[in-house]
């Protein structure tokens, strides 16, 4: 083992080791064997892995051919969790003598799932649609991914970002001499070496693993397993487990087709919205009206904040039906960019009636 700057690396991992004895860890940290817990942690997560990101639906035959029975199954679920599209005055009503705050995801949300998440960008269409929408309503991206990365993507400076799920937020604010000044609220703070540490031995620990990609989110490991192959799944969880045993200030969590492991604090896209809604002066719920929007389990404790707070409406996007703390619902990111057009309509045609300019 390496040491570098106090961080131990691990140099040479076989594929083929004992799965028990590859953890990188800190010197003197006992490597953890895998016991009777372990085995049910890691056949939980794989069960929970296959539900992950559902296939796309299958586009074929005629009534009681399985894209009629998920069509059906769909709009059932549609009843208790309706389009955000059809009910967009009903929402309106609600938004009525209220400013409206809106929280957007990115991933599955904002851009299309793809195989690489590299690639995730956001078409030109949805950049001006976030753009319009952001002249009206005060807008905030809440990603999974680092901060600098979701930034690169969307690229639009009117927004506030909040990166690592919540755990890195930027938040401008106008200093007393009336220059713009950048606030960071970053939770975590003191968990970056440790994650940096987590990372490089993620890397070296999957290397051998065809299609996983080790991803740095700052504050958050992501590793993803989209690209595996479904018999190596297995492994993938219990390098992952393992890590996490030798790190218990860590946890891990699910999202689509990826593990993350992250700092075991208090804080999640739900705390941060809630800061955000503090930081920028509309926690007032008789006349703020937060607006979550999206799809992904992470996204569901801000849902459940909102739910909480009795206030604003948590939008999951799905195609298909999932169980959710959301109240409305929009198929995908097209739909999305639909709603967010309906927004900006929605606020010219008031402002229009109000004789504002
Ligand atoms: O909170 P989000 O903005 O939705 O970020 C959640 C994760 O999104 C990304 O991964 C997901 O999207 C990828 C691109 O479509 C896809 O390949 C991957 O399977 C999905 O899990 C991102 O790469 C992660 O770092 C984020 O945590």
């Amino acid at each position: 083992m390496d040491v570098k700057k106090g961080f131990p690396v691990v140099t040479e991992i076989p594929y083929t080791a004992k799965l028990g004895a590859i953890v990188p860890r800190r010197k003197m940290v006992k490597s953890p064997v895998p016991t009777k817990v372990d085995d049910a942690i890691v056949n939980g997560w794989i069960e929970a892995m296959r539900c992950s990101s559902p296939p796309r639906k299958k586009k074929i035959g005629h009534d009681h051919s399985p894209s009629n029975d998920a069509d059906c199954e769909f709009r059932s679920w549609q009843t208790k969790c309706p389009s955000a599209l059809t009910s967009f005055d009903k929402i309106m009503v609600h938004a009525e003598g209220r400013k409206i705050a809106l929280f957007l995801d990115y991933d599955g949300t904002l851009s299309d799932i793809v195989d690489d998440p590299d690639k995730a960008v956001m078409t030109k269409k949805m950049r001006v649609a976030v753009k319009d929408v952001a002249k009206y309503f005060p807008t905030a991206i809440v990603s999974g991914r680092s901060r600098d990365k979701v930034f690169e993507f969307v690229k639009l400076t009117e927004l506030y970002y909040a990166g690592s799920h919540g755990m890195d937020i930027m938040v401008p604010e106008i200093s007393s001499t009336n220059k713009k000044v950048d606030n960071l609220f970053q939770p975590a703070r003191e968990f970056l070496p440790m994650m940096d540490e987590v990372f490089r031995s993620l890397i070296e620990i999957t290397k051998g693993i065809e299609g996983c990609k080790v991803e740095n989110n700052k504050f958050c490991c992501s590793v993803h397993y989209r690209n595996v192959d479904e018999k190596d799944w297995n492994l993938v969880v219990q390098y992952v487990n393992n890590i996490a045993k030798a790190y218990p200030k860590l946890r891990v969590t699910h999202g689509r087709k990826v593990l993350e492991i992250r700092p075991l604090i208090d804080w999640d896209k739900g705390k941060a919205v809630e800061f955000l809604l503090d930081s920028l002066g509309l926690n007032n719920s008789e006349n703020v009206l937060p607006i979550y929007i999206g799809d992904d389990r992470t996204d569901e404790d801000a849902f459940k904040v909102l739910k909480k707070r009795n206030c604003g409406h948590g939008i999951l996007v799905s195609s298909v039906p999932k169980e959710t703390e959301a109240v409305f619902s929009l198929k995908d990111p097209s739909e999305v960019m639909a709603f967010l057009r309906l927004l900006v309509r929605y606020k010219k045609r008031q402002s229009l009636n109000n004789g504002e300019n």
